[in-house]
């Protein structure tokens, strides 16, 4: 079975409270000079059909980036997976890719890996060869009922929901940097100062 990219609608999940890093909204945290979810959006809208960015703060700064800005139903910051749900209702595709606002290094196969898993139905989730990388996902919306009564039913764990369904892994082993996010002032700080001292064609 194979998909294809306009079948995918990227929820960027920028909902988050940012409580490592003093509270501020992350995805409009300045990384490299432009804001993280911008890097984010640049890696991601050649992959996926359309894109949708999931916040609970500061909507008019996000709607600056010119996708639909939409914020959790549940509210108090109940986690990724009321992302996941409000990406599910609100998408018109067969199937949402999940992504932190916060990961501003993805890679340029990200979808056709995930893609070359799908089968059935089936969540496949990225895998860095050492754990699950739960929040960058490609999930069916016809899961939306599920993740309804999951929420509904008070968990909120990524992990034991997957385990209802059927999973797929896509390897990003021979990567596992690609997943680097910044939570900390430390990490933001130390990551942009590596970069810098890359050479432009390693
Ligand atoms: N929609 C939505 N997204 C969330 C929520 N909580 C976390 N996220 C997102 O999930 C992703 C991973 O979470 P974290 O990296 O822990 O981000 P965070 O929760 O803002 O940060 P901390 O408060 O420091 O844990 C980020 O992209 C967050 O924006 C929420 O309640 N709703
Ligand atoms: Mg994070």
């Amino acid at each position: 079975m194979t998909i294809n990219k306009n079948q995918i609608t990227a929820v960027i999940l920028a909902g988050g409270k940012g409580s490592r890093l003093g509270g501020q909204d992350k995805g409009l945290v300045d990384y490299q000079n432009k804001p993280l979810i911008e890097h984010v959006l640049e890696k991601i809208e050649p992959q996926v059909g359309q894109i949708i960015i999931n916040a609970n703060r500061n909507q008019d700064e996000y709607a600056k980036f010119k996708h639909p800005v939409i914020s959790d139903e549940l509210s108090d910051f109940q986690g990724p997976l009321a992302g996941f749900l409000t990406g599910m209702k609100t998408c018109n595709t067969d199937y949402i890719l999940t992504l932190p606002c916060d990961g501003p290094d993805l890679p340029d196969d990200l979808v056709s890996r995930l893609i070359s898993e799908v089968q059935n139905n089936n969540i496949v989730v990225a895998h860095d060869g050492k754990r699950l990388q739960p929040v960058h996902a490609l999930i069916p919306t016809s899961l939306i009922e599920s993740l309804e009564d999951f929420l509904a039913n008070g968990d909120r764990k990524i992990d034991l929901w997957y385990a209802q369904h059927s999973m797929a892994t896509a390897d990003f082993s021979d990567k596992p940097e690609v997943f680097f996010n910044v939570n900390t002032e430390e990490q933001r700080q130390q990551h942009q100062q590596q970069q810098q001292g890359k050479p432009q064609n390693g």
